[in-house]
């Protein structure tokens, strides 16, 4: 079972952007029009398939808001903070 990790093991570890909310992490990437959006919401979702943990995503107007939690353990661990990682990484241009 993934370890749920301690706030300040989170809040040091999570990617610029990126903050503590309950029992996730959150970030809002903002974009200049709605189909970049979907776009970069499409790469997070790769990335998830890929490392088989999903986040929630939401698509707004222009900002797209991804929340990552380990349901299985109940709260943030690795798996997060490493997919976080890899969703910061992503082109947004
Ligand atoms: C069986 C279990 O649901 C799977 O191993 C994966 C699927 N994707 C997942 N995604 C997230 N965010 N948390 C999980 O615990 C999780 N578990």
């Amino acid at each position: 079972m993934a370890v749920v990790l301690d706030p300040d093991t989170i809040d040091d570890r999570s990617p610029d952007g990126w903050t503590r909310e309950g029992d996730a992490i959150e970030a809002t990437y903002e974009f200049d029009d709605y189909l970049a959006g979907v776009g970069f919401a499409s790469g997070v979702a790769g990335l998830a398939q890929e490392a088989y943990h999903h986040p929630t995503i939401e698509i707004g107007f222009r900002s797209v808001t991804v929340r990552l939690t380990t349901h299985d353990a109940g709260g943030v661990t690795d798996a997060d903070l490493d997919l976080a990682a890899r969703i910061d990484s992503l082109d947004r241009d």
